[in-house]
């Protein structure tokens, strides 16, 4: 059975949107990976298929129910372990070792929220993640949930082929990546750095081991800290 993304949405025409192009797109339809949406709405209450009300203890907006919600991933519920997440900006953020879990499993159920979000209540009961991709206010979960899908499906077997590896992608390890240059040689006055048109393979590595560890520092603290921690913990280890 192919990796399987169960997608619980109020827009499931959203789904797969632009991963249906490209190399997702492609491995889709190679069903590399399977992309499955299920309707909030069709699970909503009398005939108005409500799926939301108002905020207990008052407030702005409109809260998803928790037996709406509840009654939707009780028709998912899947028995092969796979993580089920809810796309919040009240989440911890998601990173790339979340993605690669999420890919070593057999898929991902997710959840998106709109209005002011979904009770508590039935994220407490069913024990989903809360995962947000940053801080920044969107109008729902559904582009975040496709910003987590193609980081996943982009490391599936077979997605990204050899060419396109992102080995050496950012965050493997721990660090941005180094700056990238193509030809020509010289352009608009700015040169490709020497070492890059050096051959020279060691230096090379060197340089841009220099380069991710510069940016990292300058971009971004928080992985850097997290870097010397390990940076220091392994080499202790290895004392
Ligand atoms: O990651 C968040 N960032 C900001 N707003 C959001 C709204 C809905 C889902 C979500 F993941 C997010």
């Amino acid at each position: 059975m192919s990796w399987t993304a169960a997608i619980l949405t109020l827009f499931p025409e959203m789904f797969p949107g632009p991963l249906g192009q490209s190399l997702a797109g492609r491995a889709l339809d190679a069903d590399l990976w399977r992309c499955e949406t299920h309707d909030l709405r069709s699970f909503g209450l009398g005939r108005h298929k409500t799926v939301d009300d108002t905020p207990c203890g008052g407030g702005a907006g409109m809260v998803m129910r928790p037996d709406v919600v509840d009654a939707a991933l009780a028709s998912v519920s899947r028995n092969d372990g796979a993580s089920c997440v809810y796309l919040t900006p009240r989440g911890r953020p998601l990173t790339q070792a979340d993605i690669r879990r999420y890919t070593a499993g057999s898929g991902v159920t997710l959840l998106c929220g709109r209005y002011e979000g979904v009770d508590e209540r039935v994220l407490e009961a069913r024990s989903v993640e809360q995962v947000s991709i940053g801080d920044y206010v969107l109008s729902g979960g559904e582009t975040a949930a496709l910003v987590l899908l193609d980081a996943c499906v982009r490391l599936l077997p077979g997605v990204m082929g050899s060419a396109e590896s992102g080995v050496e992608e950012s965050f493997s390890d721990g660090l941005l990546e180094y700056p990238h240059y193509t030809r020509p040689a010289e352009w608009n006055g700015r040169a490709v750095p020497d070492v890059l048109l050096s051959g020279n393979h060691a230096a090379i590595a060197r340089w841009r081991r220099e380069q991710s560890e510069r940016v990292t520092r300058e971009r971004r603290p928080d992985l850097w800290a997290a870097h010397l921690s390990n940076t220091t913990h392994s080499s202790v280890q290895e004392g």
